[in-house]
């Protein structure tokens, strides 16, 4: 596989017992794309990230990843943490690093989070509670956790459903500026708009089904 390219999917299906979800699938991610997933409900979005994640396999075709599981990031769906939520962004971000053997972080680890955090552009709110922070805030928060480790590919699924259109713009625009500087994404969204403004290539499913 060439160097270029970091995930290259033949034909894929995936069944789960006997209900067809996707087939025939095929589709090429390369080093620096912006790349979007969509389709309806049921569609099989999220069940393709997690082949990509290495948490299925495909009933039938084959998926090539040319990259480590360790340099794929992964954010979730927007989850609006309680106001009461104790930790700091800074904490917050750390609990992706801690280590189970000693309890403190070393000097590059928490260099580390400190540029993750300015990634995001939160590096005057490092000590603020994220139960306190605006939604894109949040986001952003959950986005420099998974820079952390400093992925080669960013897979977002629906990072900004729920938010509103402000907020969006805020979280969508730092994963622009990622993607500008190299990091690969994928995004899962239903956001026409989104799609329009970020994306440079898009795989549609449950189009062929
Ligand atoms: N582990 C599983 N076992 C059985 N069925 C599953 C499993 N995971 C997903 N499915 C089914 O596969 C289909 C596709 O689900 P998936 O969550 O991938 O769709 P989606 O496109 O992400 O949908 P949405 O837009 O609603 O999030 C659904 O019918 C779902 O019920």
């Amino acid at each position: 596989m060439k160097p270029n390219i970091l995930i290259q999917a033949n034909q894929l299906q995936m069944k789960f017992g006997n209900q067809l979800v996707f087939q025939q699938v095929s589709f090429q991610v390369q080093r620096g794309d912006f790349f979007s997933i969509v389709g309806p409900n049921g569609a099989g979005k999220t069940t393709l990230l997690r082949l990509i994640l290495g948490q299925l396999k495909p009933t039938q075709g084959h998926l090539h990843l040319n990259l480590a599981l360790q340099k794929m990031g992964y954010v979730p769906q927007f989850r609006n943490l309680d106001s009461e939520y104790p930790l700091s962004a800074q904490a917050f971000v750390e609990l992706k690093l801690t280590h189970s053997y000693w309890p403190w972080l070393t000097a590059s680890e928490k260099k580390q989070v400190a540029q993750a955090l300015t990634a995001v552009h939160l590096q005057n709110q490092v000590r603020a509670r994220v139960g306190r922070m605006s939604g894109g805030e949040k986001q952003r928060v959950y986005l420099a956790q998974a820079l952390v480790a400093e992925p080669e590919l960013l897979i977002l699924d629906e990072p900004t459903a729920s938010l509103d259109t402000q907020a969006k713009l805020e979280v969508m625009d730092v994963v622009a500026e990622l993607n500008q500087r190299g990091t690969t994404v994928i995004l899962i969204t239903h956001d026409e708009a989104l799609l329009a403004r970020y994306s440079t290539k898009k795989l549609v499913l449950g189009a062929t089904v």
